[in-house]
């Protein structure tokens, strides 16, 4: 990054860095060529003058922000097939440096629609859509939740019956809560989706399974018959995003339709069933996988901008006519913004763990062995809330961190944020998704107290609860792991014991369930959060890594661990796990953690390796020059751009001159 016009106090933060940048960037990312290759991917949106003309994002209406997300969507698309990129991780780079947090009206169709077909169809039916979707002429989306239900899949109300007379199936919307609701690129972009829909066959309900349907014209678009489709109007954010509705009138498509990969229907009507029924719900546990990555990634740029800023930021003299100080020196300021930071390495670690997982188990399942399916379940499902959780409420506390500014869109944390929260609700609401973790970890329970040997990441589960912590002055990284999973394992055992006494009580199985449910997110979020402590001291032995960089992450790594700590400390000292004493070492290391990071607060954010075009912010600008960028930003504003607003002529002029009138003042009879 160019070190032209950079402040002074910018230019000091980073001269006093005590390890190497790169090192650490480098590592984040997964070595040097890949930084290398991410940047000159970057670099070339950066230059590319379409970019540049663009609007700004915030200036437009959300109709303007649909218009431009697919115009520049259609141009990403182009652009990567003349570089000729395929490798998703390359595309991945360059979209986010192009269309930074603009949800795009094609994200869905690369997202979710392609690898479903990939995933869940034949090799004829891939031989027949892949060309075709890789090529644009089929676009699509994954068209699942409806008016009544997202969470419960199950509880889906659109049907598709198969007709053996004429082999076809009828797809069929029933009742108003049956239309699909809220699938993303469906109102107005895709030409096709996924469907997903209860599968009747001679007389029986099969549960839900998916069907290719084309729902417009491919040649002129228009909406096909039997078809309803629109957009749901305007949303919380994702202004780029057409999330649309959609029903279906008895409309009949080939059998051959069906995604037949695991389940089939045959000619007569015969349905197989698959191996394990939740390989249908394959391409959620992908996104889930991905989830964590993306919301840790919203994080980590709250934290450069918001950091940052905070470097160049002065506020309120210390003492009478003393120099104001940088409001980054401030210790609030520190307690707020560094622990988010050690929570953004974290996550992007995790995140980094999970997706691989999600590879590694894929290939097992390609070759038909289906035994990790549970695990990646729990692991993905609890860290995608967990970490759309943790990341959406920092970024809200970055912008806070950022004062009056923080507000305004030009500081490009709204944006963030609005692009990173709906990842608590879509792909599973998070609460719904602790439970599915919480489930797994009910099972993992029982079969350890059974004496059987349980998987790597809950092996702790089962242990003896009888411990103390060994934690001293010193606070070593082992007793933060310790302390983490004495804590995960005391509150399992809590929700698997209460969930037995509500049982013996009478109670039925889903009554305790439900009765027990709030330990029960209590034990899944402690496993994620150990989960998250755990991996990340893992992550820093790594060879890789400099002695430097080793030290200050250590650092960032023991914050993330002491901060856990004493956000949830009824949690650890229920027990009398830790004594007062031992809370006391703990509050005094965060303290000094904050002093021992503070010189290397700036340098751990450039570490993150985001250009000021993904960042999208003038507070976080690499330079610091933010308020000549923030001036810039409000003169460039449609609004500024006239001397006297329409508005006057239409109800000021009025109200000053009451010779003329204006509506308000007519329907106030004034
Ligand atoms: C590399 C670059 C990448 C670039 C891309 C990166 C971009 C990232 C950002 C992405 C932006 C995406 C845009 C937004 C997309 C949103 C799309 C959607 O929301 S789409 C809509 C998303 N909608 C949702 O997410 C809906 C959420 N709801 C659900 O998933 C389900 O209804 C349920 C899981 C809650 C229950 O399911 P139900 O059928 O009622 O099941 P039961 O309760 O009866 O449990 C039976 C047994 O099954 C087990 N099991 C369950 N699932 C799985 C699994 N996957 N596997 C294995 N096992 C599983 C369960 O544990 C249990 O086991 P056991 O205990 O018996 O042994
Ligand atoms: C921006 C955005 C994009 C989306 N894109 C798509 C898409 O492309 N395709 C698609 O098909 N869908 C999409 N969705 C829909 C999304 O997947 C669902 O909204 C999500 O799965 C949650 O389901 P729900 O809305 O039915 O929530 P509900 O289940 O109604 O949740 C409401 C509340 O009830 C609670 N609750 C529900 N069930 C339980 C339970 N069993 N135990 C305890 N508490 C419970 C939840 O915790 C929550 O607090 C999108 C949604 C958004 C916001």
């Amino acid at each position: 990054m160019s070190q032209e016009n950079v402040t002074p106090d910018l230019a000091r933060e980073r001269s006093k860095a005590t390890f190497d940048v790169e090192n650490l960037a480098e590592f984040m990312i997964g070595g040097r060529d890949r930084l290398k290759r991410k940047r000159f991917l970057q670099n070339i949106a950066i230059q590319d003058p379409f970019f540049k003309k663009q609007k700004s994002w915030s200036f437009c209406s959300v109709e303007e922000q649909y218009d431009m997300g697919l115009s520049k969507s259609i141009y990403i698309q182009k652009k990567l097939q003349e570089m000729g990129i395929t490798d998703m991780q390359e595309a991945f780079y360059y979209r986010e440096c192009a269309a930074a947090h603009e949800n795009s009206p094609l994200g869905l169709h690369y997202a979710m629609f392609l690898p479903t077909i990939n995933k869940q169809a034949t090799p004829e039916q891939k031989k027949k859509w892949l060309p075709l979707a890789e090529n644009y002429k089929m676009i699509g989306t994954y068209a699942q939740t409806e008016l009544g239900h997202g969470t419960f899949i199950r509880g889906l109300e659109t049907t598709a019956t198969y007709d053996p007379k004429t082999k076809e199936f009828i797809l069929d919307s029933p009742t108003l809560t049956s239309k699909k609701y809220w699938p993303g690129c469906l109102g107005k972009t895709s030409n096709h989706c996924v469907v997903m829909a209860q599968l009747y066959t001679q007389g029986k309900s099969h549960g839900p399974h998916m069907f290719m349907v084309q729902i417009r014209s491919m040649e002129d678009h228009s909406v096909l018959p039997g078809i309803e489709v629109g957009v749901i109007g305007n949303k919380f954010g994702y202004g780029t995003n057409d999330n649309g509705f959609l029903s279906f009138d008895k409309l009949r498509i080939p059998r051959e339709n069906m995604l037949m990969r695991y389940s089939q229907v045959h000619e007569d009507g015969t349905y197989v069933k698959p191996q394990n029924a939740k390989l249908a719900y394959g391409s959620m546990v992908l996104i889930r996988s991905s989830i964590v990555s993306d919301a840790a990634r919203g994080l980590a740029q709250a934290c450069v901008i918001s950091i940052r800023y905070s470097a160049v930021r002065r506020q309120t003299e210390a003492y009478p006519g003393g120099e104001e100080p940088q409001i980054l020196d401030y210790q609030t300021q520190q307690y707020r913004l560094f622990p988010l930071l050690a929570s953004a390495y974290s996550l992007q670690l995790a995140g980094k763990y999970v997706f691989n997982t999600y590879l590694e188990v894929n290939d097992q399942i390609e070759k038909g062995n289906l035994e990790s399916m549970p695990e990646l379940h729990a692991l993905s499902a609890g860290l995608k809330a967990f970490s759309t959780y943790e990341a959406s409420a920092g970024i809200e506390v970055c912008r806070i961190c950022c004062g009056g500014h923080g507000y305004s869109q030009a500081s490009g944390l709204p944006k963030i944020y609005v692009d990173v929260v709906p990842g608590c609700t879509y792909e599973g609401e998070n609460t719904v998704m602790m439970l599915q973790t919480a489930r797994y970890l009910m099972k993992c329970y029982s079969r350890a107290k059974q004496g059987q040997k349980l998987p790597g990441f809950v092996q702790y589960i089962g242990q003896n609860l009888n411990k103390k912590s060994c934690m001293s002055e010193e606070v070593a990284l082992g007793c933060l792991v310790m302390a983490y999973e004495h804590r995960a394992a005391r509150l399992v055992e809590a929700a698997a014991m209460r969930m037995q006494s509500l049982i013996q009580g009478g109670k039925k199985q889903h009554e305790a369930w439900n009765g027990s449910s709030v330990q029960l997110f209590w034990a899944a979020k402690a496993h994620c959060h150990l989960f998250c402590v755990k991996n990340f001291v893992d992550a820093i032995q790594a060879k890789s890594l400099s002695s430097k960089t080793v030290t200050v992450m250590k650092s960032v790594c023991q914050l993330y661990g002491v901060h856990g700590i004493l956000e949830n400390l009824g949690e650890f000292m229920q027990d009398g796990f830790f004594s007062g004493e031992q809370v006391g070492y703990l509050q005094r290391k965060m303290l000094a953690l904050f002093e021992n990071i503070r010189p290397n607060a700036v340098a751990l954010v450039d570490a993150f390796d985001y250009p000021d075009m993904v960042l999208g912010s003038c507070l976080g600008r690499y330079d610091g020059q933010v308020y000549q960028a923030l001036y810039d930003y409000a003169k460039s504003a449609p609004m500024n751009q006239t001397e006297i607003h329409s508005t006057y002529y239409k109800h000021l002029k009025p109200l000053i001159n009451p010779e003329t009138t204006s509506d308000a003042m007519q329907f106030a009879k004034l």
